[in-house]
């Protein structure tokens, strides 16, 4: 599985926000927002493009565009502080969207929301969820997502812990993952350590 781990300075600095304990919901937003659209840019580095000619005020030359705009799918509800970034990234984009709530006690994903194309079969997606950590969520999203013939299936992480990675991994589902880190381990609750705590609660308040 091919795993991304975008470290630049800038996307670390946004990182480092989201991380402080002392941040508050806006700054956490806000932070998110700007990670999420360096993830998004490294994401689709490699995207196939169609070429169209521009006829600028001097002269002819090629345009590019995407080829097969992803579709987008933020896993409620934390995956929502990503979804608007990459709509304006990649603006002919279709949104879909899967709410997910993990049991605390059992640490399995509870699904709640699906509201999904139903053919994906040639078409790439891109699912935005902030935290991959033991990784139940995004098998649980991303099984979805092949039911309806996903084969090609970018996870938008702004951090990842190795147990979820190594879940993802061994799933054998058809998934990249693009990262701003890959943090140490899971403590005992599940959480991502250094990880920043609750993401959904960070960016909307605790539930
Ligand atoms: O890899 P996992 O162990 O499944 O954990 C990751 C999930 O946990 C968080 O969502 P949460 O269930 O807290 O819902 P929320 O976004 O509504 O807070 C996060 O946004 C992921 O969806
Ligand atoms: O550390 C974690 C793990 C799961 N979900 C979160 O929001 N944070
Ligand atoms: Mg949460």
């Amino acid at each position: 599985m091919d795993v991304l781990v975008v470290d630049h300075p800038l996307a670390r600095a946004r990182l480092t926000t989201m991380r402080d304990a002392r941040t508050d919901n806006a700054t956490f937003r806000a932070a998110l927002h700007e990670l999420t659209v360096m993830l998004v840019y490294e994401a689709t580095r490699d995207a196939a493009v169609a070429t169209d000619r521009v006829h600028t005020p001097v002269a002819r030359t090629t345009g590019y565009r995407l080829a097969n705009p992803p579709l987008l799918v933020p896993v409620l509800r934390a995956g929502l502080g990503m979804a608007d970034e990459a709509h304006k990234l990649i603006p002919d984009a279709q949104m879909g969207f899967v709410g997910l709530a993990r049991d605390e006690e059992t640490l399995k994903p509870r699904p709640y929301m699906e509201s999904l194309p139903a053919d994906l079969a040639n078409r790439p997606v891109f699912v935005l969820d902030p935290m991959l950590a033991t990784g139940g969520s995004l098998v649980y999203a991303i099984t979805l997502l092949t039911k309806r013939g996903a084969s090609d299936v970018t996870a938008i992480c702004a951090l990842a812990a190795p147990e979820g990675l190594k879940r993802l991994e061994e799933s054998g589902l058809p998934v990249r993952v693009v990262t701003a880190s890959v943090d140490e381990r899971l403590n005992d609750s599940g959480f991502i350590v250094p990880g920043l705590g609750d993401a959904g609660d960070r960016l909307y308040g605790a539930v």
